[in-house]
């Protein structure tokens, strides 16, 4: 299981700090459970683990299969929760350096619909022209913007490069069951589907298809990413007190930090590099749940040592306003010891015969003593090594953890209604039919 050390953050807070946030905590859980806080329409998240069964997993599975088969290039188009989870879980179990391997035993994973950087669409599609590629058109409004002018262009070109049939075989959609023009497109073209819960919302949907498609066609056990996000959903449910309740002991101790001793950045950090896009899922997760009504705990996510030498520096020495959770891999999964020289030209000798991952850990306790003693209050989330069952654990924790510490802050945490605010403002300056009123108003204030 993965493991939760709060040690060096507690003391950075009154003693019993985070146990007096007990009764808080279990009033979380209790509204949780009992779908009695805001935003309870959206509480699907809550037990999908153990509500997943293996004839569903063995249905996206078969979905993969196909994918697997058919195409040589698989392309994922979606945005936020459509596409953070997925790629973090890839990223996190797949090779650094996958898109340079072409051992054929697994299609490139792409991504798009995350950005409408022309550049970056133009490219994608000049590299795929003579690629077998299929499409995984994700969103579970089926209407963003930057998904759908994606899905639009990469549509167009798998039917010119493969014919309007067999395109039809290697489309499929992820959206919700009846809403939205995605799922319009994908009934009258009949792409095969499948069904975002309403009751999930985009940032908590990672282990809904939204996830396991994109993750099973990269080639990684979906039913073991279920399993750890099944262990995680026994040790952190609402009868587990907080003194074994790891994910509440997380909530506990940042919302402790924030509301009693300042703390108003948490930063989560790896020492990994393939886990940059964990951090980017927290970000979303986090960051849409708690940054409103004026409060919320500012989401950053640092890559380590990468980062030691560009943000190490206000780290240790900048307004004392962060914390920071580091997520530790006990066990690298190759080895790689570091050789001898015999002219130590360059002085490293005295690692030699050390794995790297030595080096490493030493950085990363090295690390976190000096934060500590610049007043950086250190949380730790240990996991054991990189593999589908443990990043199942660590994404169910994330999420029953979000759900009670954005409850213990008192905001809704299963809403997002500030995102609207810059689309409505790109579709009144695209002049798409209905704005017509905002689009004039815009045009008036722009003019002043
Ligand atoms: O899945 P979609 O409906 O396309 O939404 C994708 C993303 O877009 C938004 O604007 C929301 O703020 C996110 O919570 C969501 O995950």
């Amino acid at each position: 299981m993965i493991k939760l050390d709060i040690t060096k953050a507690t003391k950075f807070l009154k003693a019993g700090a985070v146990e007096g946030l007990e009764p808080k905590v279990k009033a979380a859980q209790e509204a949780l459970e009992s779908g009695s806080c805001e935003g309870s329409d959206f509480l699907g998240w809550l037990h999908l683990p153990t509500n997943t069964s293996d004839k569903f997993l063995d249905e996206v599975q078969a979905v993969a299969n196909t994918l697997r088969k058919k195409c040589e290039v698989v392309v994922v188009a979606g945005i936020g929760g459509s596409y953070l989870g997925a790629r973090a879980v890839i990223e996190a179990l797949g090779n650094s350096f996958s898109w340079l391997i072409n051992d054929k035993k697994n299609p490139t994973i792409l991504f798009a619909g995350n950005n409408i950087g022309e550049d970056y669409l133009y490219e994608l599609t000049e590299y795929l022209k003579d690629k077998k590629f299929g499409i995984i058109n994700i969103s579970k409004s089926g209407t963003t913007t930057e998904t759908a002018l994606a899905f639009r262009l990469l549509k167009k070109q798998c039917e010119n490069q493969r014919g309007k049939a067999e395109a039809k075989e290697v489309i499929v959609a992820i959206t919700d069951a009846k809403k939205g023009a995605a799922r319009t497109c994908a009934d009258k073209e009949g792409y095969k589907s499948f069904v975002i819960p309403d009751n999930v919302g985009g940032r908590f949907s990672v282990l809904t298809p939204v996830g396991l498609l994109p993750i099973a066609v990269a080639g990684y056990d979906i039913k073991a990413l279920i399993r750890g996000a099944q262990d995680m959903e026994k040790a952190t449910g609402k009868d587990v007190p907080l003194a074994q309740n790891i994910a509440a002991q997380y909530a506990a101790t940042r919302q402790a930090l924030y509301q009693q001793a300042g703390k108003k950045i948490e930063i989560v950090v790896n020492f990994q590099p393939k886990l940059h896009f964990i951090g980017e899922w927290w970000k979303q997760l986090y960051g849409e749940s708690e940054g409103k009504d004026n409060k919320g705990i500012f989401p950053a996510a640092c890559d380590f040592t990468t980062d030691l030498h560009s943000m190490g520096q206000w780290i240790q020495q900048g307004e004392r306003s962060i914390f920071e959770t580091v997520l530790s891999i006990e066990n690298p999964n190759h080895r790689l010891d570091f050789p001898s020289d015999e002219e130590n030209l360059d002085g490293l000798n005295f690692l030699a015969g050390k794995r790297v991952d030595e080096v490493n850990k030493m950085a990363e306790l090295g690390t976190s003593l000096a934060h500590v003693d610049g007043d950086v209050p250190n949380i730790r989330v240990s996991v054991p090594k990189l593999d589908e069952r443990y990043l199942g654990q660590l994404i169910y924790f994330f999420e029953i953890a979000c759900g009670i510490s954005g409850l213990i802050q008192e905001v809704n945490p299963f809403n997002q209604p500030g995102v609207e605010a810059y689309k409505k403002n790109m579709f009144a300056l695209l002049n798409k039919p209905g704005y017509e009123a905002e689009s004039k108003a815009i045009k008036e204030r722009l003019s002043k």
